[in-house]
């Protein structure tokens, strides 16, 4: 029996990820096909190694070729994870770029860019986080790096930059740099060449994902960033109250204009609702409801996940240790890893889209 790849891929067409509601082949999920006589073998990449539906998938790929093709043909799955790249992000080894930006100051976008960053990183994969907010950077007060300076040297003519690593992250901030006290007066030019030394003169070494936290609003560094880099994808946070999401708007404007154009991961809507420690299941509202998810679904962007307002989570920020690190809080710690695993399938999904096609042609 003579079996082809376009048997197999129209056969695993019928495969449904569940949480996606997309088939594995549109995702670009089925890779390293090898056809032997009535030998098959090929491998399922999961945006994340601990994905919970491992064996549900695996066990529908095997119905699919024994429903759509043949009953004899003896089948390997590899289930395997891989974090999958379109393009060059033009900083050698990083995989993918994910910047997180916010309309409005005080949002909480620092406190979603450090947890998606350690969110990810829990998944298995090797993450790196740039503070790109010149103007107010509080990524070394949330990692507990207060004062803290990354190692430089000279490299052949050439500085090089050694990232921090703390709780498994390779961090850099403009933070470390400047003087927390006193404000930074830089221009524009001054700003742009501080921004991208962060990314071009760091020793990253590989990366699947390196996630900026941008400024808030769009300005210079917005510019430089998406201008000088392929951005993979943006994150937009935004809080409930009607302010924010007409900011968040403007926010994303920015990234879909021609000049810019990253395509946009999602919305996170932070502080979505107040909840006491005490009675968890409790849910107040006190900003509005559901303002973020209108948005996206308005936009047509994905909705990214709704974040509580929990005293926790400022708590453990300013306690220098992220709450998705904590082993207390759950609703939190499950919030910000749902977020960070919704954003992995984004960034698969963006990449997908490029790469499709290309199955068929190897
Ligand atoms: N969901 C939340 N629950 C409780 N506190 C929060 C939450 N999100 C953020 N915070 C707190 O709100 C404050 C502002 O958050 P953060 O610094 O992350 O905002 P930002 O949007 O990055 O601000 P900036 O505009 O200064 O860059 C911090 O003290 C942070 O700990």
């Amino acid at each position: 029996m003579t079996i082809t790849k376009e048997q197999v891929l129209q056969a695993l067409s019928n495969v449904e990820e569940p949480d996606l509601k997309k088939d594995l082949v549109t995702l670009n999920m089925i890779q390293d096909i090898v056809i032997d006589g009535n030998r098959l073998s090929f491998s399922v990449i999961l945006t994340t190694p601990a994905c919970p539906l491992k064996a549900l998938i695996e066990n529908a790929c095997r119905n699919a070729i024994s429903h759509f093709i043949s009953k004899d043909i003896e089948v390997t799955v590899n289930m395997t994870s891989r974090v999958t790249t379109q393009k060059n992000t033009g900083v050698p080894g990083v995989k993918n770029i994910i910047a997180v930006a916010s309309g409005k100051g005080g949002v909480g976008k620092s406190t979603v860019s450090v947890n998606l960053a350690l969110g990810l990183a829990k998944s298995g994969a090797k993450v790196g986080l740039i503070d790109a907010d010149i103007y107010g950077p509080s990524i070394p007060i949330m990692f507990g790096l207060e004062g803290a300076r990354p190692l430089a040297s000279q490299v052949n003519g050439k500085t090089r930059i050694e990232p921090i690593e703390k709780y498994g992250i390779k961090l850099l901030s403009i933070g470390f740099f400047t003087d927390p006290n006193q404000p930074v007066p830089w221009r524009g030019p001054m700003v742009s060449t501080a921004v991208k030394q962060l990314f071009n003169d760091a020793d990253w070494g590989e990366l699947d994902y390196l996630v900026v936290d941008l400024p808030p609003g769009t300005g210079d560094i917005h510019i430089t960033i998406t201008q000088t880099f392929p951005v993979t994808g943006a994150v937009i946070v935004t809080t409930p109250q009607a302010v924010a999401l007409a900011d968040a708007k403007k926010g994303i404007g920015m990234f879909l204009m021609e000049s810019i154009n990253v395509p946009l991961l999602g919305i996170v809507e932070n502080m979505a609702y107040f909840t006491p420690a005490e009675l968890p299941e409790n849910k107040y509202y006190i900003f509005g409801q559901g303002g973020g998810k209108k948005l996206a679904e308005q936009l047509e962007v994905p909705f990214l996940g709704e974040i509580p307002l929990v005293k926790g989570i400022s708590d453990s920020g300013d306690a220098g240790k992220p709450i998705v690190l904590s082993e207390e809080h759950e609703l939190m710690v499950d919030a910000f890893t749902e977020m960070a695993n919704r954003v992995a399938q984004q960034v698969s999904i963006n990449n997908a889209q490029v790469l499709r096609g290309d199955i068929i042609n190897n």
